[in-house]
């Protein structure tokens, strides 16, 4: 137990003197990998890959006498040529090309680096949780094996047996695609790269929970494409995976729980990623260095937004700044179900189209 309670220098403090390194990779990642301290796409791809680290983890392979992966051990930065070649990471060997010179230059391992930039980037989004951050994984991985990563053209059964196999059952499952509440696209439609899965993609709001409940009336660019589901406004992409765990009976009342509670929302993920962050590791093994993430922005405490979804897309593609910080839409409304058609500006083209599921639940 960290009885020590001193300066790491510059003023700062830390209850154990392991987590002292993780305050200067906090200033130079901030400054030089998310653009001064943005919830920009980099951001987005680092929260990305905890996920595509950690998941690749699988006690069933095990049991056939295979090696089922390391979990969240680096292995994609440490064999970044081998994991990121497949199908599902295409588009990861970015960030973790951009990511991994800080890792080497702090002399950290790779599989604190992933979790803590996540950890980091998430920060930057006004409304996020403040994720638990523990160091100490080894450096040392073998390669994940190929197909453990769920792909947007998977089944609801796939999906969550693949989950489940890892540790996380249908709700956590849920729970993680909160992530997509902060979340873009540039490898489904290679023609509108940057389109964002909700309307507030620097905002960590329930806006993504709302708009893959509405009714998709088409494809913001040349879809369809493979794992892609038509969208309900201009200018945002639907995942098809995310289509069908929105209406799948075993998912869909955590998907729409929090529709209406935010706060739970942004609860749950805190706890979700707490548990992806240690997949395959021994957490009594690693050291709680949570204090050095920043406090993320706070969302504002608003009903919910005037401005329609499809008026706040526009404005993103046309003025393609990576981070306006708009105005969350804090849902805060009384009753859990069905969802208030106040949610849904009535002078939108998009909500009189809309259908929102109401009997799943
Ligand atoms: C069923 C599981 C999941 C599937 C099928 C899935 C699929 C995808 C796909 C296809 C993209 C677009 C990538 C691109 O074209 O650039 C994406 C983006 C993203 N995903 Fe997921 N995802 C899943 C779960 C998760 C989880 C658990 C997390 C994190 C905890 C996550 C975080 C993100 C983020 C932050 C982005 C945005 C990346 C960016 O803007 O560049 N996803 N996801
Ligand atoms: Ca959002």
């Amino acid at each position: 137990a960290p009885s020590w309670r001193g300066s790491c220098g510059n003023g700062r403090t830390a209850r154990n003197p392991k987590c002292c390194v993780w305050y200067d990779v906090l200033e130079d990642i901030q400054q030089n990998l998310f653009e001064g301290g943005q919830c920009d796409q980099e951001a987005h791809e680092s929260l990305r890959l905890t996920f595509h680290d950690a998941i690749a983890f699988s006690p069933n392979l095990t049991r056939h006498g295979q090696f089922g992966g390391g979990g969240a051990d680096g292995s994609i930065m440490a064999f970044a040529q081998i994991e990121t070649a497949t199908i599902a990471n295409t588009g990861v060997d970015e960030i973790v090309e951009l990511q991994r010179p800080f890792a080497l230059k702090h002399n950290v391992s790779f599989g604190d680096f992933i979790q803590f930039a996540g950890a980091v980037g998430l920060s930057n989004c006004v409304g996020a949780p403040r994720l638990q951050f523990l160091a100490g994984r080894s450096n040392i991985s073998q390669p994940a094996p190929d197909g453990l990563i769920p792909e947007p053209k998977d089944s609801v059964d796939s999906i969550l047996t693949r989950m489940a196999d890892a540790g996380f059952n249908a709700a956590e499952t849920v729970d993680l695609l909160i992530s997509h509440t902060v979340a873009g696209q540039e490898h489904i439609d290679t023609t509108v790269v940057g389109t964002p899965l909700d309307s507030t993609p620097s905002t960590f709001d329930a806006q993504f929970f709302v708009e893959t409940l509405l009714n998709g009336t088409a494809f913001p660019g040349t879809g369809p494409h493979f794992g892609e589901a038509e969208s309900p406004l201009a200018g945002e992409l639907r995942l098809q995976s995310d289509f069908v765990l929105a209406r799948d009976p075993r998912t869909a009342c955590e998907w729409q729980s929090f529709v209406t509670n935010r706060d739970l929302m942004a609860l749950k993920f805190q706890i979700v990623m707490a548990k992806l962050a240690v997949v395959g590791q021994n957490p009594f093994k690693l050291t709680d260095c949570s204090e050095v993430i920043p406090n993320p922005p706070a969302a504002p405490r608003t009903s919910a937004s005037r401005t329609s979804p499809q008026a706040r897309l526009s404005r993103i593609s046309n003025t393609r700044a990576p981070s306006r910080r708009s105005r969350a839409s804090a849902l805060t409304l009384a009753r859990p179900r069905p969802l208030p058609a106040s949610l849904f500006p009535r002078n939108s083209r998009v909500v009189r189209a809309a259908t929102v599921i109401r009997s799943l639940c």
